[in-house]
């Protein structure tokens, strides 16, 4: 009972709201999010990087989702979230995920259509969505000089022919966001956007969310942002919470003691995200 990504997108983009990609890490961070959406009775795309499903074992984020999905009221996708090769979008596919991102965007622009093309023939023979990027959502950066701006963001009309030739459902673009924590204030480039969804009207996707302020974020979703990806602050969420609670108690060894209300603390923030993108009610 999960669904593509890309029906969830699609309704999004007609109604003008975004759908949170939110990455899950463990356990409580997969509770806290499904629980929240489906108390807001939110659509939700599940996401795991590379990196979680190393630490959390890809049967088990298949087995606790489905656990998770069984008796839910809300449409919920599973996403591999910047897949690095065909291989393991392959393994993610095999194993039930219901949506792809193959993240070619460090490669030149003919060798990321190349390899995006050979992911969504074989992605979408067998109903799975995928989500590519075309400029770069670098880790943390700040203040981009002009001319960097350029090399690195996403041109509209590069992305034009990207979608065009390689048939993908959800496109992330670099418009100023960077992935973790700030350092100065992220200045997100409107006008870059307004282009690109003018040009193209599909799916966008915002990657590195967490930290840039609440009011830039709701202003990218009007202009037409559809998936926003949120993965540090709910990591900051769950981790200063535990701090809290040691504070109080440090003599705590019972892991649900403190993990319970780390939970918490994520189902809090991830209402709150569902809030600021207009996703509410929207299942
Ligand atoms: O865009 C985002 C979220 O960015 P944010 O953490 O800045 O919100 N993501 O794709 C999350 C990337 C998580 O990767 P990893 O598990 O390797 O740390
Ligand atoms: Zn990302």
């Amino acid at each position: 009972n999960l669904v593509p990504m890309a029906e969830i997108l699609k309704k999004a983009n007609k109604e003008g709201y975004a759908v949170g990609g939110f990455n899950i890490n463990n356990l409580e961070f997969l509770q806290g999010i499904i629980e929240a959406a489906e108390e807001m009775n939110s659509p939700l795309i599940l996401q795991t990087s590379e990196g979680a499903i190393k630490y959390i074992g890809i049967d088990y984020v298949i087995g606790m989702v489905e656990a998770a999905t069984k008796n839910t009221t809300i449409p919920v996708a599973l996403h591999l979230d910047h897949g690095s090769s065909f291989e393991v979008v392959m393994k993610c596919i095999r194993h039930g995920y219901s949506s792809v991102m193959i993240d070619g965007s460090h490669y030149p622009f003919e060798e990321n259509v190349r390899l995006v093309k050979k992911v969504v023939e074989a992605a979408h023979s067998v109903g799975v969505s995928v989500e590519a990027e075309l400029g770069k959502i670098g880790g943390t950066e700040d203040n981009v000089s002009v001319d960097e701006k350029d090399a690195t963001y996403t041109d509209p009309d590069e992305a034009v022919e990207f979608v065009e030739r390689t048939g993908v459902d959800a496109l992330a673009i670099a418009i100023g966001t960077a992935h973790g924590v700030y350092k100065g204030k992220p200045e997100l480039d409107f006008d870059r956007l307004t282009d690109i969804k003018s040009k193209l009207d599909m799916p966008l996707v915002l990657h590195g969310a967490s930290g840039v302020p609440t009011e830039d974020v709701e202003k990218a979703v009007k202009l037409g942002i559809n998936k926003v990806n949120v993965n540090t602050d709910f990591q900051q969420a769950f981790t200063e919470r535990i701090k809290e609670i040691f504070d109080e108690k440090p003599d705590l060894y019972d892991p649900r003691k403190y993990c319970g209300p780390g939970r918490d603390a994520i189902k809090a923030k991830v209402k709150e995200k569902i809030k600021m993108l207009g996703s509410q009610n929207k299942a």
